[in-house]
This record gives structure tokens, C-alpha cells and sequence, in this order.
């Protein structure tokens, strides 16, 4: 990630509060339109809607915007419900991804949740979904440090 503590209140309650407010706050997820729809204790649910501008060629959506979109999930779940740190902080140390099927002229719709919570290392398991279909496109796993 980058959760920087500038914009963000450290007092709330958990990891999930830290998410509800990062996510519409970070320049990058802001930039590709992602929505985080539903947070429970150790699992999300994010949507990309589609734009014209995140397609590679005609309407295919970007692998490399599905694999972010699987980043900021592996994110989101990894702090989901967590208390949160002394050092409001965190960052994904790896991702790895299979694209399963195209992506055609629709969102995208992120399924996240934690597979693992040690003291600052979670590993976390995301499928990704095509928004009106509910089909599989691709599957990740990550793993993210917090604090
Ligand atoms: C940290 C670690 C994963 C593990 O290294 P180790 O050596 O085992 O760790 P060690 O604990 O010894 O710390 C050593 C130093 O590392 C730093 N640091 C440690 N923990 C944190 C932390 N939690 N947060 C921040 N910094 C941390 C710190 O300087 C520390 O020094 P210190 O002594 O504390 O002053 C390292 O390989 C790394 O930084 N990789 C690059 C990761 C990267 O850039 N990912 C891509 C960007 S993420 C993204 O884009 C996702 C996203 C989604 C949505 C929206 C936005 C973004």
C-alpha cells in the first residue's frame, strides 16, 4: 500500500474503519474507480466499474487493472477487522495471478479474504468477477504487511 497517516484517523476502532476511509482517499484507487462495497472481519468486496479508459485494445479490460484491482483486495482484506497498529502503515510483498478469462466491456468485481493473520503478515486470496456475469476472470493470491 502506502496507507499514509496523513489523511487518516487512528483512533477508529479497527482495520476496517482504517479501510472504509483509505480507499476513497488514495490517489491511485481513486484513480481507477474502485468502490469497496462490502468489509466483514478479514474479507472484502470491491467494484471497478467500467470505463473505456482502462481497456487494452476495443473493450478488454487492462490485465494490469485487474491485477491492481487484486492488490488494493489483498489491501483491504488484509487489515479487515485487525486491531489496528502502532505504525499506521503497510505494504503488499507479494502478488502472484492467474488470468483466467477476458474481461469484456464490464466491471469488475473483487472477492477478497484472509487466508492468514500473523502478527504484521496476513496472506490473503482474491477472485476477480466479471460485474454483470458473475463470471470468473482471474484468481490471486497475496500476501501484506501490516504496520
Ligand atoms: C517490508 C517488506 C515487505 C519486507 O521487508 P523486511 O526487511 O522483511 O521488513 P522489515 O520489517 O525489516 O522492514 C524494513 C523496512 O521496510 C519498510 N517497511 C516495513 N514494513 C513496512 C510497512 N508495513 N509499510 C511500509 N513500509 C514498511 C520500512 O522502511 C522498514 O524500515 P524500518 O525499520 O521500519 O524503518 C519489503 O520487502 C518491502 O518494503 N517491499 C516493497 C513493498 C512495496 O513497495 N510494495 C508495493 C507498494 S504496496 C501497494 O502498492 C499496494 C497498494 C494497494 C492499494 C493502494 C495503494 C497501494
Amino acid at each position: 500500500m502506502t496507507v499514509s497517516p496523513d489523511h487518516l484517523d487512528a483512533a477508529v476502532a479497527d482495520g476496517s474503519e482504517i479501510m472504509k476511509q483509505f480507499v476513497p482517499a488514495s490517489p491511485f484507487v481513486a484513480l481507477l474507480g474502485v468502490q469497496l462495497e462490502e468489509i466483514t472481519d478479514g474479507a472484502a468486496t470491491l467494484l471497478v466499474p467500467y470505463r473505456p479508459e482502462l481497456t487494452t485494445v476495443g473493450t478488454m479490460m487492462h490485465g494490469g487493472l485487474i491485477a491492481a484491482a487484486a492488490d488494493i483486495g489483498v489491501m483491504v482484506a488484509a487489515w479487515a477487522g485487525r486491531p489496528v497498529p502502532d505504525k499506521l502503515r503497510g505494504v503488499t510483498a507479494s502478488l502472484s495471478l492467474n488470468f483466467i478469462a477476458p474481461l469484456m466491456e464490464d466491471g469488475l468485481r473483487v472477492r477478497a479474504h484472509r487466508l492468514s493473520t500473523g502478527r504484521r503478515t496476513s496472506h490473503v486470496r482474491c477472485e476477480m468477477y466479471s460485474e454483470s456475469g458473475d463470471a470468473l476472470v482471474a484468481s490471486a493470491t497475496g500476501t501484506y504487511q501490516v504496520g
